[in-house]
């Protein structure tokens, strides 16, 4: 039995795919072949976000079913055109087999020298390959800000549970100071916190900022400590799905940033409050009357940076 998939017929009017689809099945039963009726689909593209609506599309007089999405060699085509979809399950798979190569290394029985021979030859070469779909993220948001002196050579890629955060932290000097967020799935309001070198005095902390400082549970949050003489202020920034978040030069270098441990995120007053109340399409974990977040779904972000100088030896077996 022979079988043919993956076949997209494209065009820019609903007719002009009902002549290819109807050309297709003559020619295809002309030679023996059948198309399917239940596994053909067609997706209506909104790219432009034109409103017009296809009526539409038939298979030898029979009605075929609508989809949003679809998979074509490997990549996942959304119907609005984002690619959301596609970097989730690129990202999973990546996963899956990470998992499998990093089990070797911690296998307790494996000798020490097939664990080297193993890094050498595997973990290292996928650690420092940067997939395509990934380098032209990259890319773009080096075109895009020009804020890198050379191409981002580090993409770490964190996937939070609803109730997970991150505890407030500095990127530190390894990195040249500018970090790109890409956020994708629930929404999330980060925190800034200016360092504790730039606050003038520790001892005059109000009872509100006390019981801030360790609203992150037991990691201290420095948030609020003092409230400083020098301009330095805490500040929140809504994180929706597929924002690009970039921060640089003091953002970087005198403040901490941090995801709060919790479900529910409050994004009343953060920086970017305008931008979330004009949306068009609001997130359905976000409610705009209680201006807060109840984390349903994962998030995954992608912060992507450049590292200054890459040791080559840096694990040795
Ligand atoms: O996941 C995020 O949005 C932040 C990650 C981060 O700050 C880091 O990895 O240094
Ligand atoms: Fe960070």
């Amino acid at each position: 039995m022979l079988f043919a998939d993956d076949i997209v017929l494209v065009d820019e009017h609903r007719e002009g795919v009902n002549c290819k689809l109807e050309l297709w099945r003559q020619t295809l039963e002309m030679k023996g072949f059948k198309l399917s009726r239940t596994k053909n689909e067609y997706m209506h593209c909104r790219f432009s976000n034109s409103s017009n609506q296809s009526d539409g599309i038939s298979l030898d007089g029979v009605g075929i079913g609508a989809s949003r999405k679809f998979r074509y060699l490997g990549s996942i085509v959304q119907h609005e055109g984002d690619i959301e979809e596609d970097i989730q399950h690129r990202i999973k798979a990546w996963w899956v087999k990470w998992k499998n190569a990093t089990r070797v290394i911690c296998d307790g029985k494996m000798p020490i020298k097939l664990k080297g021979k193993f890094y050498r030859t595997v973990i290292r070469p996928a650690m420092l390959y940067v997939p395509p779909w990934l380098m032209k993220v990259t890319q773009k948001i080096n075109e895009e800000t020009g804020l890198f002196p050379s191409p981002i050579n580090h993409v770490l890629i964190n996937e939070y549970l609803p109730n997970q955060g991150i505890m407030p932290h500095q990127d530190g000097p390894a990195y040249f100071p500018v970090v790109a967020i890409l956020s994708l799935g629930s929404p999330v309001v980060m925190d800034f916190t200016p360092h504790s070198r730039l606050r003038a005095c520790t001892s005059t902390l109000t009872e509100d900022a006390k019981e801030e400082r360790f609203s992150y549970g037991n990691i201290e949050n420095e948030k609020d400590k003092s409230s400083d003489n020098n301009n330095h202020h805490p500040f929140s920034v809504l994180l929706m799905p597929r924002s690009l978040l970039i921060f640089e030069d003091s953002a970087y270098s005198d403040y901490l940033h941090g995801i709060k441990d919790s479900v529910m995120h409050c994004f009343d007053g953060v920086v970017n409050e305008v931008e979330v109340l004009n949306q068009k399409e609001p997130d359905p974990e976000l409610s705009r009357d209680l201006k807060s977040i109840q984390r349903t779904t994962n998030r995954i972000s992608l912060t992507c940076r450049l590292v200054l100088k890459v040791h080559k030896n840096l694990f040795k077996f």
